[in-house]
């Protein structure tokens, strides 16, 4: 029986996963491919941007597949086995904050890997900021070596210092991945082409040691949160856009990542706004988000207070 094959895409906040994920995408169209979103926030802005370039997506929202490995992550997995046709091709995002061992840990088990076969972890990595996240959060090393490839994206953003360093970075810390360099995301779709990963050549023993559900999640034991913002009230984007560029210089170590739909009172248009470190985006909505409130944001960091980000966002609310 012909098995599904997963890749999993890892990569700390906002290092280009989604954009990745698409930029494949789009070159794989009409392939028979499958996409489950992993969101940390508790709403999902994620699973309506892979859904312009595939229809097959299921969203997993608030809270890390890798920890919940019992429950929706099993469940979906048994579902796709019933499609029909089968899908070729399974892509899981993961949140930027995932432990990628334990959830390749899960396709080694016997019963799943009976109908599916870890092809590919695929680490993306920012360029232009991964030294200083190596030195903040513990995930990306990680995220890092458990990876049998490597996207050195944004490099078109980088200093060739940056590059060079990371790139040294990388070569210490997984000595097994090629390193692709990408923009926006795109590489040669040549890079998915039969592979097996190196996480599916694991003990048995650690194998299972990895897929074990734990008692507490390490989201529980991160001091990454998320705090989630909806406003009925349409928002002045030069007003916001301002609040927010001044915030994330002030902030750049407490929040990481920023990413929501905001309507505008100016033209009544639907808006992506996307943030990670100081870069601020805000960029007509391609296609319509599925959030429920007109305007809904997700703030992800550290030590993170709802009401005093909840203060700064309304600074940007129209008058
Ligand atoms: N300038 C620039 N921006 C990029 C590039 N790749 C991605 N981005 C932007 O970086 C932001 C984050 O990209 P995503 O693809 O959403 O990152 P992610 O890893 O999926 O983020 P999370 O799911 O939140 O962890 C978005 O605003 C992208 O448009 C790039 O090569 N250059």
């Amino acid at each position: 029986m012909k098995k599904i094959q997963v890749t999993i895409l890892t990569g700390f906040l906002g290092a280009g996963k989604t954009t990745l994920l698409n930029a494949l995408l789009q070159q794989l169209n009409g392939q028979n491919n499958v996409v489950i979103e992993n969101e940390f926030g508790q709403v999902s802005i994620d699973g309506g941007l892979v859904r312009q370039y595939s229809s097959d997506v299921y969203e997993i929202s608030n809270g890390c597949i890798c920890c919940s490995l019992d429950d929706e992550l099993f469940d979906v997995l048994t579902e796709l086995v019933h499609e029909d046709p089968v899908p070729d091709h399974l892509f899981i995002e993961a949140t930027g904050v995932a432990d990628s061992g334990s959830l390749s840990g899960i396709f080694l088990r016997r019963d799943i890997s009976q109908r599916y076969e870890l092809a590919q972890v695929i680490g993306v990595v920012d360029a232009t900021n991964v030294a200083q996240r190596l030195e903040e959060a513990e995930e990306v090393s990680r995220q890092i070596t458990a990876a049998d490839l490597l996207v050195l994206n944004k490099i078109q953003e980088a200093t060739e210092e940056q590059i060079a360093e990371a790139r040294d970075l990388l070569r210490q810390l997984n000595p097994f991945a090629p390193v692709v360099p990408s923009e926006d995301g795109r590489i040669p779709v040549s890079w998915l082409e039969t592979r097996r990963s190196r996480m599916a050549f694991q003990l048995p023993e650690s194998v299972a040691a990895a897929a074990k559900p734990k008692a507490t999640s390490h989201l529980q034991q991160s001091d990454i949160s998320s705090t989630t913002h909806t406003f009925d009230q349409p928002f002045d984007l030069n007003q916001l856009r301002h609040v927010l560029t001044v915030s994330l210089m002030l902030y750049a170590k407490q929040i990481y990542r920023i990413k929501g739909v905001v309507k505008s009172k100016e033209d009544g248009q639907s808006y992506l706004l996307q943030s990670t470190g100081k870069a601020l985006q805000i960029t007509p909505a391609a296609a319509p988000l599925s959030t429920d409130s007109p305007s809904t944001l997700v703030v992800i960091g550290k030590g993170l207070k709802k009401e005093a980000i909840e203060r700064l966002l309304r600074q940007g609310v129209a008058r």
